[in-house]
């Protein structure tokens, strides 16, 4: 996939907050460019209180780590930075460094469409600390809106219980580029297909679609409207019946398609797009059906979104297809997911690693120190629990007793023998080399679908989820303990 090559026609090293290239010229001023440093990326919280969250855009960060670089015209721009005084704000030092910069870490990432949970880091980067630096804002900005609208996606397919779900967003989405990822993350969520032309052809996502009001309101009446399009279209007619009276709407569509039938096509369908999509879609289907087209399909779309799905499928609506927008591309109750990237561990100037912790008067904003690794229980094929542990500490036990990171009277044992475990984090790059295999964007929406069946459907309501367990491993809880005592100075037993 080349998205940066295509969309920017270069590097997007620039594309990072002004801070990151202040620190990493103090880094190199002060000779920590170089030293080891851990960094993980996860979220606090869940977005739309959904009980779960769906990983992506793994893609983009791969894409972005292996263009990694400061093109000559970035590094001008650079260079002509200026202090009030006049004075150059990079010394030539520095931009010669940058030039000579390549992406060199370690990165591990859970898969996209890994279901995933608050704390458990879905990326960790491993490397020189500017470096590791330099990444932040682009992979914030990277994961952050792709899980976003991978896991609305999610719910609204879950809210459409197996009907196909169509990506109607490009019109109302937040701009050129937040429409082509809303799209992909929208396919990895579970939608069939997107509107979005340009996101088919990047990604390889089917695109499909019905016609538009201005299709009807083009024609004398609507039923020569009808009749246009399934001259022009014959394999493809799902007329939108709505312009004028539905219930009309419904009978021309009829009449068009019994003239298709006559020569030997069929009528895909009708699409509603507004009024009581209850009431009327259950009449489309009562019409159709009397008039022996059982088999064609009632598309409904008008600012739908999962909490509308779900009510209209408690009505007892007959739709078959959603087309969704507008609440889908733009998250619409929840416009970014809060996931931070932090300081986990640097390497001393002895060759130590040294656990890092940031403070904070709210636990929940306390990260969590050290080179970590993500493990997922099963019994049976079913998540029982996600477990953050330190590298060796749990190899042989055979009862775990895993903490919650913001409550530790919460905690949960594991019979670890009767369970079978997972290690959520892959490796990605090794020393800067890729070493992941990219799945393809149909296999990574098959990944989504069976990660979230491994979970309970008390995890997957739309509303009040049960909470899934999230946990410290014992060490890793008691060194992040002593670790914020420490750093708060306090005497802890
Ligand atoms: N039976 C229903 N139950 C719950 N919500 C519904 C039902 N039917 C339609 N809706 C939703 O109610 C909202 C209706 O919005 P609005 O009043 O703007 O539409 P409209 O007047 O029918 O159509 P438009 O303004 O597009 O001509 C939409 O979000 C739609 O999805
Ligand atoms: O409602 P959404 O979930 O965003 O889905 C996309 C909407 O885009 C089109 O409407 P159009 O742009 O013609 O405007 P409308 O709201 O007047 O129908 C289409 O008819 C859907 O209603
Ligand atoms: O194809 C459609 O029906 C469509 C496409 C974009 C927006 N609304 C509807």
């Amino acid at each position: 996939m080349k998205i940066t090559k295509d969309l920017y026609q270069g590097s997007l090293a620039l594309l990072t907050d002004f801070y990151q290239l202040t620190m990493s010229y103090a880094y190199w001023k002060s000779g920590k460019a170089e030293q080891e440093a851990v960094f993980n990326l996860f979220f606090r919280k869940h977005p739309f209180q959904s009980g779960f969250t769906i990983a992506a855009g793994l893609e983009y960060v791969i894409d972005f780590c292996n263009n990694f670089h400061f093109h000559e015209d970035d590094l001008g721009y650079l260079r002509e930075m200026k202090n009030t005084d006049g004075t150059s704000v990079f010394e030539e030092g520095f931009i010669d460094y940058l030039k000579r910069m390549r992406f060199t870490c370690d990165l591990e990432a859970v898969a996209e469409g890994t279901v995933i949970f608050p704390h458990t880091p879905m990326i960790k980067v491993k490397g020189p600390l500017i470096q590791c630096q330099l990444l932040e804002t682009a992979l914030l900005n990277i994961i952050n809106f792709q899980t976003l609208i991978a896991t609305k996606s999610a719910r609204v397919v879950l809210a459409a219980k197996g009907d196909s779900v169509l990506e109607f967003g490009l019109r109302r989405a937040q701009g050129i580029d937040g429409a082509l990822a809303a799209s992909r993350a929208s396919y990895i969520g579970g939608c069939a297909a997107t509107s979005n032309v340009m996101a088919g052809k990047l990604f390889g996502i089917p695109v499909s679609g019905t016609h538009a009001h201005s299709w009807i309101m083009s024609f004398d009446s609507e039923v020569e409207a009808f009749q246009a399009y399934a001259d022009a279209f014959p394999d493809k007619c799902i007329f939108l019946v709505d312009t004028y009276d539905t219930e009309t709407g419904i009978r021309h569509a009829i009449e068009v398609g019994k003239i298709l039938r006559s020569k030997g096509k069929e009528l895909l369908g009708v699409r509603i797009d507004s009024g009581d999509l209850a009431y009327f879609s259950n009449l489309a289907r009562q019409m159709l059906d009397e008039a022996d087209f059982p088999d064609a399909k009632v598309v409904a779309s008008n600012d739908l979104d999962e909490h509308i799905i779900s009510s209209l499928k408690f009505q007892e609506a007959s739709i078959d297809t959603w087309g969704v927008g507008t609440k889908l591309v733009t998250a619409y109750d929840q416009p970014a997911l809060g996931a931070v990237y932090k300081l986990a561990a640097l390497k001393n100037m002895n060759g130590k690693w040294e656990p890092k912790v940031k403070v904070s008067q709210q636990s929940i904003k306390i990260n969590i120190p050290g080179d970590h690794q993500v493990k997922r229980f099963l019994k049976n094929g079913k998540a029982v629990a996600d477990m953050l542990y330190l590298k060796d500490t749990v190899q042989g036990k055979s009862k775990i007793v895993i903490i919650d990171p913001t409550d530790p009277t919460k905690r949960k044992k594991l019979n670890v023998e009767d369970l079978e475990e997972v290690n959520l984090l892959k490796q990605v790059f090794k020393e800067g080399i890729q070493v992941y295999t990219s799945p393809s964007i149909q296999e990574i929406k098959e990944y989504t679908k069976s990660s979230l069946s491994c979970f309970d459907k008390a995890h997957k309501r739309l509303i009040n989820p049960h909470i899934y367990p999230v946990g410290l491993e014992e060490q890793l809880y008691d060194l992040r303990t002593d670790l914020v005592f420490k750093m708060k100075n306090y005497e802890h037993e």
